[in-house]
């Protein structure tokens, strides 16, 4: 290599450096460093499970369905297809309709909670959530539930992924026990939500949860802000 860009490169990586160890030191006197949340919504802030079963009964009044007490298991197509085998694609046709995803309800708290998290110092709150393969009215629907229970503002805020473990975060608030994707490292805490389908699962010291909005949410982020404060000392 010639001078120059060695030069060059040398001063880049200078400069890099400087602003590193200015925003670390940063980190340890005001604790600056940005805190990323990732928030589920099916089954954290959209009430997924209780909008299947009203319209599922709407749709077949006559076929047995499954209480929200009596679920067990993340995908509800297994558990009715377990029920009765036709019963799986009944179950399917019910979020594959129009409409399905956009009248979902909010989960209590669910919304306020993100509002607030978003008014927080040194807070990014991502609605992290993926879409159905059937992809007709899903994805649209999904944003357009955004903007009326969150407004429009947080449609800057949406990641529509299959795959969560690619997204980059601190924590990932989801109701799904097991998330796996092609990175089996994912960078985010996964905070497991309490749902009518995973409240009965062992408890597992590894795994934290949050068992509803009501739950400490503002003391898991801070502790997690202590985390990152303790790393940076
Ligand atoms: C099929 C199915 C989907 N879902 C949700 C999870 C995903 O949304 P989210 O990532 O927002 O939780 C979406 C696509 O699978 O639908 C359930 O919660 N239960 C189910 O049984
Ligand atoms: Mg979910």
């Amino acid at each position: 290599m010639t001078l120059l860009p060695r030069i060059v490169r040398w001063v880049e990586k200078s400069a890099s450096s400087m602003y590193f160890h200015s925003r670390c030191s940063a980190n340890m006197s005001f604790n600056e460093r940005r805190l990323r949340v990732l928030v589920d919504m099916d089954g954290v802030i959209a009430d997924f499970e209780g909008g299947f079963l009203k319209k599922y009964k709407e749709k077949f009044p006559n076929e047995p369905f499954i209480s929200l007490e009596d679920r067990r298991g993340f995908w509800v197509s297994t558990q009715y297809g377990d029920l009765r085998r036709d019963l799986c694609e009944k179950a399917i046709s019910i979020w594959e309709s129009k409409n399905f995803f956009l009248d979902l309800d909010p989960l209590p708290g669910g919304v306020e909670a993100v509002k607030e998290m978003s008014t927080m110092e040194n807070t990014d709150v991502f609605i992290c959530t993926s879409p159905i393969k059937h992809y007709s009215y899903c994805p649209y629907e999904k944003f357009a539930w955004v903007e009326k229970h969150l407004g429009s503002e947080f449609l800057e805020q949406i990641i529509l992924t299959r795959d969560k473990t690619v997204v980059t975060g601190d924590i990932l608030v989801d109701d799904k026990p097991d998330i796996l994707g092609v990175e089996p490292n994912p960078s985010w805490e996964h905070v497991l939500f309490t749902a009518c389908h995973n409240k009965h699962l062992p408890p597992n010291p590894s795994q934290r949860r949050l068992q509803s909005w009501a739950d400490d949410w503002r003391g898991l982020l801070q502790s997690k802000r202590q985390e990152h404060t303790s790393v940076c000392v």
